[in-house]
């Protein structure tokens, strides 16, 4: 997004690097409303915008803001169906973000399939991104509706996946149960010639206490019986890939990321991946460095400043970046659930919810942008007036 130039040094230059209020606002509706809220304080102010995101959903979105074409194409949903799927190139770099295709707000509203949701559509993704001749390409995931461990991505990748009478098992983590052999040589050749990156926002194993269908099937709609299954399930799938890839499967399986995304950060470990924290790698994508070091006030946030933002979310990671440039970083947010010691250890100096401004939440919820013009003019005033 452009940057306004100041003719003036003694103006202040404000870089708006906040995620999405999941549900309520996306991250570029925040960086509009916070502009205009803390114009109303400073209409002279030099802001730039910077929306960002941690590999989940909204991750193709802050690349196109950032200057990124967005491309198009048509891949199979969660269930088969047939949806409209986005990823961003700029260059021979592609952004790919799962949850385009493979994501909850995929099924229909109200529903889950834990069992059957497949990441097919993620592995047509990324054969598009390869199409588009992409060298690099950064895959984000998270936010996904699928516990597969990515077996519907390598099997659009070319992967055959069969059971004992030579068919295709079904679709999901529900089909993996009747695995008997799995076959990547027809695995597309272009991937091994490319720079793959798995940008998550969290380091769960595949399977176990800490694994995707124990810590995420439940958020998916898996019973406790359904994440039993599922647990075994992926076990099995990493076990029979075990005898094509020799001790590589098992520690795939056990690398931090392998459990992101309903275990999709597995199959991209498979495909040669190299993992990072999601955050991290977008803000690199996004050329947060260089809009860094004009800025004098870093704004960050997302829906909820909680507990989780410190391992991994965006607003952490950005205020880490901001702080070891020496930056006074602010966060918006919808609620706050973090107390200030825990939000200064962050980096983060002070923290404005919109409850600060309406203590009714559902009305925060329900109208959340002009609550959050009044929090950015609050911000204007206690750090630009
Ligand atoms: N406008 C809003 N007002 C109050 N709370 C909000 C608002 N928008 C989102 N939230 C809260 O933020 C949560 C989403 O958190 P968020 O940090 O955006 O995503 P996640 O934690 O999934 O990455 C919602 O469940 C809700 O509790
Ligand atoms: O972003 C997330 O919530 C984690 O990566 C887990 O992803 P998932 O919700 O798609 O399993």
């Amino acid at each position: 997004m452009s940057i306004d130039t100041d003719t003036d040094t003694a103006v202040p230059r404000v870089l708006i690097a906040a995620d999405k209020f999941k549900g309520t606002l996306t991250a570029v509706q925040v960086a509009e409303r916070v502009t205009a809220g803390l114009r109303r304080v400073r209409p002279e102010l030099a802001v730039e915008a910077l929306p960002v995101a941690d590999g989940g959903d909204g991750t193709v979105a802050a690349a196109v803001a950032a200057g990124f074409e967005q491309r198009e194409v048509r891949v199979a949903g969660p269930l088969g169906e047939s949806v409209t799927a986005a990823y961003a190139l700029r260059g021979d770099t592609a952004v790919v973000e799962m949850a385009e295709a493979s994501g909850l707000q995929r099924l229909p509203a109200g529903t889950f399939a834990p069992l059957t949701a497949s990441t097919y559509g993620s592995g047509e993704l990324l054969r598009a991104a390869l199409d588009a001749g992409a060298r690099t390409i950064v895959f984000g995931v998270g936010g996904s509706a699928t516990t597969d461990g990515g077996a519907g991505m390598l099997a659009a990748l070319g992967a055959r996946f069969l059971d004992a009478s030579g068919e295709p098992v079904g679709p999901g983590g529900g089909g993996l149960r009747d695995l008997v052999t799995a076959d990547l040589s027809g695995l597309d050749e272009r991937l091994a010639a490319i720079g793959l990156v798995l940008a998550s926002d969290v380091d769960n194993p595949l399977t176990g206490p800490k694994g995707a269908p124990a810590v995420y099937g439940p958020q998916k709609g898996a019973s406790p019986e359904d994440v039993a299954t599922l647990d075994a399930n992926l076990a099995h799938f990493a076990a029979v890939l075990e005898k094509t890839l020799g001790g590589r499967a098992a520690e795939h399986a056990l690398a931090p990321g392998a459990g992101a995304a309903g275990g999709i950060g597995f199959g991209a470990l498979v495909l040669g991946a190299r993992f990072r924290p999601g955050i991290e790698v977008m803000l690199d994508v996004l050329g947060f460095a260089a809009a860094l070091e004009k800025a004098t006030l870093v704004i960050t946030g997302e829906g909820s400043l909680d507990e989780q933002t410190l391992h991994g979310k965006a607003p952490a990671g950005v205020a880490a970046a901001a702080r070891a440039a020496g930056k006074e970083v602010v966060a918006v947010c919808g609620r706050l659930a973090l107390p200030p010691a825990a939000l200064g250890r962050a980096g983060i100096r002070r923290a404005y919810p919109l409850t600060e401004v309406e203590p009714d939440v559902r009305r925060c919820i329900a109208d959340p942008g002009p609550i959050l013009e009044q929090v950015a003019e609050r911000i204007g005033r206690d750090f630009l007036a």
